[in-house]
């Protein structure tokens, strides 16, 4: 039995996604690799940056990624990446709507290239506009549980907290705040960004979260195919422990195997 198999399904804005696992396309070497790498991975929910298509509306802007991505397969999620404002952002995915993409959109807005870091007030605005306009929103931010909550207020489908900054591969040093969101979260809840080895990911579901979005760590592997499934197994391992509930933390040591109760009269423990 897989260890997916009595996982409660993810549903995001009314529709069930088959796996926990996003992932970026993103960095990868080449185009077959980056198919084999998403089949390995089970996603379905892949993200596209909208800068890396050709949006003049002059031929077909996701012809060669397309390619590589069959669209019956797979939901593409168009990334804002690359918007400094809220301005930007909006445009893009109007664009990408236009060009006969999926209403749903990642929405990240990163004024600084150097840390990459989310614009909560652009984002905000943004998330305003394109909920009003039909779009399912799914904003990446900063750990914030404030911020988590006023997007939640505004009717976006996810909220997309960064574990670290985007390609750092520092795994979840936010962990406390994105804690507090997931107690807080009336939606699901996906950890983005600098996950960087399996064991992050798995982290993230031990604690609770609804899903993860990897890139970097499986594009950049010397095998990106074998990551990805090592990332598949890593995400259904921390679901599975997180559905069937982990014991908390405790100080003192408590003996694998206590005789007493078990032989009538015995007093002693086994370590
Ligand atoms: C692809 C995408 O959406 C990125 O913006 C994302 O945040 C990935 O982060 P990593 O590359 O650190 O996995």
């Amino acid at each position: 039995m897989s260890l997916s198999s009595s996982s409660t399904p993810l549903i995001i804005a009314g529709r069930e996604i088959r796996s926990r696992l996003m992932l970026g396309t993103g960095k990868f070497s080449s185009g077959p690799l980056m198919h084999d790498a998403l089949e390995a991975s089970g996603a379905e929910i892949v993200t596209v940056a909208l800068r890396r298509a050709d949006l003049s509306g002059k031929k077909d802007p996701f012809a060669n990624i397309l390619e590589f991505i069959p669209a019956d397969k797979y939901l593409l999620l168009p990334n804002t990446s690359g918007a400094m404002n809220a301005q930007e952002a909006v445009r893009l995915a109007r664009l990408a709507v236009a060009a006969g993409l999926p209403n749903w959109v990642k929405l990240e807005i990163h004024p600084d290239p150097r840390y990459l870091l989310p614009d909560p007030i652009e984002t905000l605005a943004a998330a305003e506009i394109l909920v009003k306009e039909g779009f399912v929103v799914l904003p990446y931010i900063n750990a914030d549980p404030v911020l988590a909550k006023r997007l939640q207020d505004v009717g976006v489908a996810t909220v997309m907290p960064l574990g670290s900054p985007i390609g750092s591969h520092q795994g979840i040093t936010t962990r406390r705040q994105i804690e507090i969101i997931i107690e807080q979260a009336t939606v699901p809840v996906v950890v983005d960004a600098g996950i960087g080895v399996p064991s992050h990911a798995a982290e993230a579901f031990e604690m609770g979260a609804d899903a993860v979005l990897v890139n970097t760590a499986i594009a950049i592997a010397s095998d990106p195919v074998r990551m990805a499934l090592a990332f598949k197994a890593a995400v259904e391992a921390g679901r599975a422990a997180y559905e069937i509930g982990v014991a908390g933390a405790s100080a003192l040591a408590s003996a694998t195997s206590p005789l007493a109760g078990i032989f009538a009269g015995a007093q002693d423990f086994e370590g």
